[in-house]
């Protein structure tokens, strides 16, 4: 539970990396941190968690300051009550489940509520009949379950995940995305993960923060930035866009085949592809010299076709 407030943040190595960036993180929320490689995700989440010191600006968790330059006050990462959970799991290997966990804990506890705490946090994972088994012995979902355990048996405010389902396939990592939101939100913690995958964003985050070089290109909930994305790079860093001019764009899903005597505006094309995705064919139209995808039922050859779009859809920016 910590609403996170970044001020005119900056870090540099060779060239910046985060530039001035001002940003609310909101409380017992999860917030996704998405953009291109090398926009400076791993970087932010770094001096949220103070893994690297920022240049100049300010951080505050519940308007606490935890690191200013101006005053050269810097909170050590221990006592900033957050966990991090990573992509390569980060377990030590001559270590049980359970022993992973409990080294993670205050030395101050006594035997019995170690164990109680190792075991709690084990049962939210869904792992306790695991707690004896080593790394090797688990399964790559099982030890970031381990990871996770880890991280919330240390009853943090912020859980901080850096692409911390990247390892996974894509199955596993879609049931572990909707464990971890639960878990989340039971416990009503404030997370901030970092992903390259949109989909992970769109499934798991309430609020998403999408970076470019090191500014905020725009922040909100998931559907904001899907259907009203305020800038083309916005539009097309969340999903696939056929573009109609330099302002003005639609999704897939908002442009079928026309029929006869359709009332919606329609547009000309030349079929270029139509490849097959498993429920749908992407029909790939040249319409003007924009490239537009199109979901068919059916694989179309190359020809002349008309397309009509929902306008009620069309993205401005
Ligand atoms: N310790 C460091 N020393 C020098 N340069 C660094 C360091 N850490 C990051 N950088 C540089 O900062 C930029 C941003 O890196 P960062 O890892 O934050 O981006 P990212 O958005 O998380 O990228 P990716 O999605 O590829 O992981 C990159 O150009 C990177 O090379």
């Amino acid at each position: 539970m910590v609403a996170i407030k970044l001020h005119e943040l900056s870090k540099s190595y060779q060239h910046p990396v985060i530039n001035q960036l001002n940003l609310t993180i909101p409380d017992q929320q999860i917030t996704a941190l998405i953009g291109p490689s090398g926009s400076g995700k791993s970087t932010l989440l770094n001096m949220i968690a103070g893994l690297t010191t920022p240049d100049s600006g300010q951080i505050s968790f519940d308007d606490q300051p935890i690191f200013d330059a101006a005053t050269h006050f810097n909170q050590p990462p221990a006592q900033r009550h957050l966990a991090m959970v990573f992509q390569d799991f980060a377990l030590w290997p001559h270590m049980t489940a359970q022993e992973n966990i409990a080294f993670a804990l205050e030395k101050h506890l006594t035997k019995p509520e170690l164990v109680a705490q190792v075991n709690w946090a084990l049962e939210q994972v869904s792992l306790i009949d695991y707690r004896q088994r080593y790394p090797h012995e688990l399964s790559g979902g099982q030890q970031q379950r381990v990871a996770l355990a880890r991280a919330i048996a240390t009853q943090p405010d912020l859980v901080l995940f850096d692409e911390a389902l990247s390892a996974l396939d894509p199955e596993l990592r879609t049931r572990l995305q909707l464990e971890i939101r639960t878990l989340i939100h039971d416990h009503q913690l404030t997370a901030i993960f970092v992903t390259h995958d949109r989909q992970e964003a769109l499934r798991m985050a309430d609020h998403i923060v999408l970076l470019r070089a090191g500014q905020l290109v725009q922040a909100g909930t998931a559907a904001q930035l899907y259907q009203q994305p305020q800038s083309q790079f916005a539009a097309s860093f969340m999903g696939t866009l056929n573009q109609i001019d330099a302002h003005q764009a639609i999704r897939p899903e908002h442009v079928v085949v026309s029929r006869p005597n359709i009332t919606r505006p329609t547009y000309q094309g030349i079929v270029r592809s139509s490849t097959f995705m498993g429920d749908h064919f992407d029909t790939c139209v040249q319409v003007n010299n924009y490239d537009w995808h199109v979901k068919t039922e059916l694989p179309y050859s190359p020809a002349p076709i008309t397309l009509s779009i929902n306008p009620h859809q069309i993205l401005t920016y």
